[in-house]
C-alpha cells in the first residue's frame, strides 16, 4: 500500500511583520515523530488584510516584521482495501488536548466563495521543464500617495507579451529602454484568482502529486507580497484558494485516503516559535534528518485537520500568537493521487513564504537587531541564489551557505533541487520606488538562473503516520469484531463488565478519532458539512460531538453519572501519564544517535583545533630556546673571559708575593748586616769622642761602603738573582757612608767645637730609617690596577 504525504512551506519574510510557520489542525494535535515522513501544506496566515493601498508606502515601513508559515501536510494512500496492516514501529503519537477552539474567524467567508473562484479558474498549468523556478513579477497598482505624486507608470506590461517587462523611462526622466523577461508578468489590473492559476496552482497540484514546492513572494515593503498570499474577503490571495483546492483536490480523487496536518511557526530574529505548540511561544531547533539534505524542526506541533474550517481555526489561533512584523512561512499541503492500488507512501511539501522587505535599511532606527536578522536572511538567500545560479551556469562553486541563515536552511531541501519552486515579486508602479523594483527584478533573474530537478518521491514507509493510523484502525476494527463475536459471560462481575464497556468504548472512539481523521472523497464532504451545518459565521461542531457520534441518548441519568465518572477518572490517569511522559521526554535527548554524531564532530573539529594550536605554540618556544640559548651563550663567554683574565691576575699576584718574600727576607738580613755596621760605627764614633779620643784608630770603613753588601753575602743571597741594581738601597744609603767618612774626618773637630754626642745619634738615627722607608730600585711587582670580582656583571647569573 502506498502512502502520499506533501508538506508544504510558505515562508513570508517581511519588514515590519512576524513569521508564523503552520499547518492545518485536526481536533488532536500531535507532535511530529523526528523520522516519520509525512506530507504537509502551508497557508498563509490571515488577518491584517487591507484592500487599499497604503497612502504612502513608506509609512508601512515598520521596524521588521516576522513572518507567519502555515503548513499543512497531507498523506494520502490508496483506498483501504490496499492497506497494509503493519503495526507501527514507535507507540502512537500521545494524544493532546484540542487545540481548534471556537475563535471568532473574520477570514474570507471561506468554501463556497473560493469554490466558485475555483470553479471558473483555468485548469493548473503544465509546467515546462524551464519552469522548475518559476519567476513572475506583479506590478501592483498605484497608491493615493503615488498618484497624487506621479500617476504615471514606471513600468510598460503589455496584454500582447505577458513574459516581458520594460522600463518607460529611466530615473529622472531620462532614456531607460530596459526591459526583462520574466515567466509571468502580471499587470496592476491582475486579481489574485488569476495569480493563483497561473502562478501557484500547478504547485499546489504537483504537491499533491507527490513533488514538493515552494511558493514565495518577494519584494519592497508595501509593494503587495501579503495582498498576493493572503489577499481579501472579496479578492482570496494564494493561501486561502490553495487550502479550497487542496480540499477539493481530495474530493475530487475517490481512489485515495489522505491524512492532512498543519503545523503554524514564526521564524523572527532568527528564532523559530510554534505558534500552534500547547505552550505558546515555544522555540523550536533545527536539525538535519537522517537522509541527506533533509531538515527537521524539532519538536513542531502538527494538529490533523480534516476541513477547510480547522484550518483557518488554526491559522487564526497562529495569528493570535504572532509577533507583529516578521516573515510569514505558508505551507499548503497536497493529496496525491495514486495511480492503480500500490503500496508507496508519496511524501511531498507545499511551501508557501512571506518573506520581510527586501529594501535595504538606511535609517539607524531599522539598524536594530530585527532589521540585521531580516536583512541577513534576505542576504543568505539572495547569496544561495547566486550560488545556486553559478552552479547552474557550470561556474565552479565550492560552498553554498545554506547555513548562514535559518530561512536558507528551512529552504535548503527546496532549494538544492527537491521542490518545484514558483516566486512571485511584487514591484511597486512608483518612480520613486524604482531603484528598489529594479534590484527586485535583478534577484528575480537570479533566480531564473537557478535549475532544479524536483523529484515525486514515492516511499513505503511504514512509520508514516498515515499508514500507523490505518494499522491502527484495522486492529481496533477486528478487536471490536471479535468482542462482538464472544458471547457476553454473564458470570463475570459487574465491575469487570462495566470495565470491558468501558474499554470497548474507548476502542471504539478511538476508532472513530482516527477515522475522521483519515480523509476521503466521501468523507470530506460529511466533515465539511458537519462543520458548515450551522450557521453562517458558524460555529462547528463541538470536539465532542465530533468524537463521539453515536451517544445513546436513552441511558438512565445515573448510568451516564457513573460513566461520566469512570471517564473522569480516565482522564486524571491519562493526563497523569502524559505529565510522566512529558517528564520523561524532557529528560531524554532528542534523538541520541544524532547527539553523539553530533559531539563526535564536534571532538574532532576540537582535536583539529587542539593540534593546530600545538603546532603554532611549537613554534614560539623553539624560538624563545634560541634566544635564551644565545643570550646565555654571550653571558658565558664573558664571564670565561673574565676567568681568564683574573687567572691571570692571580698568578701575577702570586708571582709577586714571591717576589715580596723574597725582598722582605734579603731587607731583613741586611737591616742586620746595616745594623751591625751602624752599631759598630756608633762604637767607633763614641770610642773618638771620649777624653782619649786621640788614640783611636782610623775609621776602619772608609774604603768601603759600610751598606755595601760583603762578596760572601753577594755569592749566597737571592739578591744575585735580582736585576742589577737591585738590592742597592740607593743614594741615601752611598750617602750615610760619605756621611760616615766625612764623620770620620772630621771627629776631631767636632770635639773641638763641642757636637753634642746625643745630637749625631738622633741625626743618624733618621737618616737610617728615611733609607730604610724607601723601596729599592727596580722592584719586580706589577703596579697595575688587578680587577676585583665585583667586576664581574652580576646579571650574568
Ligand atoms: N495588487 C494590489 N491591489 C490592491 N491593493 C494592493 C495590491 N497590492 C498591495 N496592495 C495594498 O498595498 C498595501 C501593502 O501591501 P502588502 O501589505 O501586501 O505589502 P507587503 O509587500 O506585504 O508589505 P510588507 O513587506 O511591509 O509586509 C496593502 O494595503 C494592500 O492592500
Amino acid at each position: 500500500m502506498g502512502e502520499h504525504s506533501s508538506r508544504s512551506h510558505s515562508p513570508k519574510v517581511t519588514t515590519s511583520r512576524p513569521r508564523v510557520i503552520g499547518r492545518p489542525a485536526s481536533a488532536m494535535p500531535t507532535p511530529r515523530p523526528a523520522s516519520a515522513a509525512s506530507s504537509a501544506a502551508t497557508l498563509a496566515p490571515l488577518g491584517n488584510h487591507n484592500d487599499n493601498v497604503p497612502d504612502s508606502p513608506q509609512s508601512v515601513l515598520s521596524p521588521v516584521q516576522g513572518a507567519p508559515k502555515l503548513k499543512i501536510k497531507c498523506a494520502t494512500t490508496p483506498e483501504a482495501r490496499s492497506r497494509v496492516l503493519v503495526k507501527p514501529r514507535g507507540p502512537p503519537p500521545p494524544r493532546m488536548k484540542p487545540l481548534i477552539r471556537d475563535v471568532e474567524d473574520n477570514w474570507v467567508s471561506g468554501t463556497t466563495e473560493h469554490q466558485a473562484v475555483l470553479d471558473a479558474m483555468e485548469p493548473a498549468p503544465i509546467l515546462d521543464a524551464s519552469e522548475t523556478v518559476l519567476v513572475s513579477v506583479r506590478v501592483r497598482p498605484h497608491n493615493s500617495t503615488e498618484l497624487r505624486l506621479d500617476p504615471t507608470s514606471a513600468w510598460y506590461t503589455s496584454t500582447f507579451n505577458d513574459r516581458m517587462i520594460k522600463l518607460t523611462k529611466g530615473r529622472d526622466g531620462q532614456r531607460d529602454n530596459r526591459e526583462w523577461n520574466f515567466d509571468r508578468i502580471l499587470p496592476p489590473e491582475t486579481d489574485n484568482a488569476k495569480i493563483y492559476a497561473t502562478s501557484a496552482r500547478a504547485h499546489v497540484r504537483s504537491a499533491m502529486e507527490g513533488y514538493n514546492a515552494v511558493v514565495f513572494a518577494y519584494g519592497q515593503t508595501a509593494s503587495g507580497k501579503t495582498f498576493t498570499l493572503t489577499g481579501s474577503p472579496t479578492n482570496p490571495g494564494i493561501i486561502p484558494l490553495a487550502i479550497s483546492d487542496l480540499f477539493a483536490q481530495i474530493r475530487a480523487t475517490p481512489d485515495r485516503e489522505f491524512l492532512l496536518r498543519a503545523s503554524y511557526l514564526e521564524l523572527y530574529n532568527e528564532t523559530i516559535i510554534d505558534l500552534l505548540s500547547p505552550e505558546a511561544g515555544r522555540e523550536l531547533s533545527i536539525s538535519e534528518g537522517r537522509k541527506k539534505g533533509e531538515i527537521i524542526i524539532n519538536g513542531l506541533t502538527e494538529c490533523a485537520v480534516r476541513t477547510e474550517d480547522e484550518v483557518r481555526k488554526l491559522i487564526r489561533l497562529g495569528e493570535e500568537r504572532r509577533k507583529v512584523g516578521g516573515t510569514d512561512w505558508n505551507q499548503p499541503s497536497d493529496g496525491t493521487r495514486t495511480p492503480g492500488r500500490d503500496k508507496t507512501t508519496r511524501i511531498s511539501t507545499l511551501s508557501i513564504i512571506d518573506l520581510a522587505g527586501s529594501e535595504r535599511h538606511t535609517s539607524s532606527k531599522e539598524r536594530n537587531a530585527e532589521g540585521k536578522h531580516i536583512n541577513q536572511s534576505l542576504l543568505t538567500l539572495k547569496l544561495v541564489i547566486s550560488k545556486l545560479a553559478d552552479m547552474a551556469s557550470k561556474r565552479q562553486v565550492t560552498h553554498v551557505p545554506y547555513r548562514d541563515s535559518k530561512l536558507t536552511r528551512l529552504l535548503q531541501p527546496s532549494l538544492s533541487g527537491d521542490a518545484l519552486i514558483s516566486v512571485i515579486c511584487t514591484i511597486s508602479p512608483a518612480y520613486v520606488n524604482l531603484a528598489e523594483s529594479i534590484s527586485t527584478l535583478s534577484f528575480a533573474q537570479g533566480l531564473k538562473r537557478v535549475m532544479l530537478s524536483a523529484q515525486r518521491k514515492e516511499v513505503v514507509d511504514p512509520e508514516a503516520l498515515i499508514q500507523q493510523y490505518q494499522s491502527e484502525i484495522a486492529d481496533l476494527k477486528a478487536l471490536l469484531r471479535e468482542k462482538e463475536l464472544t458471547p457476553t459471560n454473564t458470570a463475570t462481575s459487574k465491575s469487570d463488565r462495566r470495565k470491558t464497556q468501558q474499554k470497548n468504548q474507548e476502542m471504539e472512539s478511538r476508532l472513530n478519532e482516527l477515522k475522521s481523521l483519515i480523509l476521503t472523497s466521501a468523507s470530506i464532504d460529511v466533515a465539511s458539512h458537519a462543520a458548515g451545518s450551522a450557521t453562517p459565521m458558524a460555529r462547528p461542531l463541538s470536539p465532542t460531538k465530533l468524537k463521539y457520534p453515536k451517544l445513546d441518548l436513552a441511558k438512565s441519568t445515573s448510568g451516564l453519572q457513573e460513566e461520566l465518572h469512570s471517564a473522569e477518572l480516565r482522564i486524571t490517569e491519562q493526563e497523569d501519564e502524559i505529565a510522566r511522559l512529558k517528564a520523561e521526554l524532557d529528560v531524554r535527548p532528542v534523538n541520541p544517535d544524532e547527539r553523539c554524531l553530533k559531539l563526535q564532530d564536534e571532538v574532532n573539529q576540537l582535536r583539529m583545533i587542539a593540534d593546530d594550536y600545538e603546532r603554532h605554540l611549537r613554534e614560539p618556544s623553539r624560538k624563545v630556546r634560541e634566544d635564551v640559548d644565545k643570550e646565555w651563550n654571550a653571558k658565558h663567554k664573558k664571564v670565561l673571559d673574565q676567568l681568564e683574565s683574573k687567572t691571570i691576575w692571580a698568578n701575577r699576584l702570586h708571582n709577586n708575593m714571591i717576589v715580596i718574600e723574597e725582598e722582605k727576607r734579603m731587607l731583613h738580613t741586611r737591616c742586620k748586616e746595616a745594623e751591625a755596621k751602624v752599631l759598630a760605627v756608633f762604637e767607633w764614633v763614641n770610642a773618638a769622642l771620649t777624653e782619649d779620643s786621640d788614640d783611636v784608630e782610623e775609621y776602619p770603613y772608609s774604603s768601603a761602603s759600610p751598606f755595601t753588601p760583603s762578596s760572601t753575602a753577594a755569592a749566597t743571597t737571592p739578591t744575585a738573582k735580582l736585576p742589577p741594581g737591585h738590592g742597592d738601597f740607593g743614594p741615601g744609603v752611598a750617602g750615610a757612608a760619605e756621611k760616615l767618612a766625612s764623620l770620620t774626618m772630621n771627629a776631631s773637630r767636632m770635639r773641638k767645637s763641642g757636637v753634642n754626642q746625643r745630637d749625631l745619634q738622633t741625626e743618624f738615627k733618621d737618616w737610617f730609617q728615611g733609607s730604610l722607608s724607601r723601596p729599592p730600585r727596580g722592584s719586580l711587582l706589577h703596579t697595575e690596577t688587578m680587577p676585583v670580582l665585583a667586576d664581574v656583571d652580576d646579571d650574568v647569573f
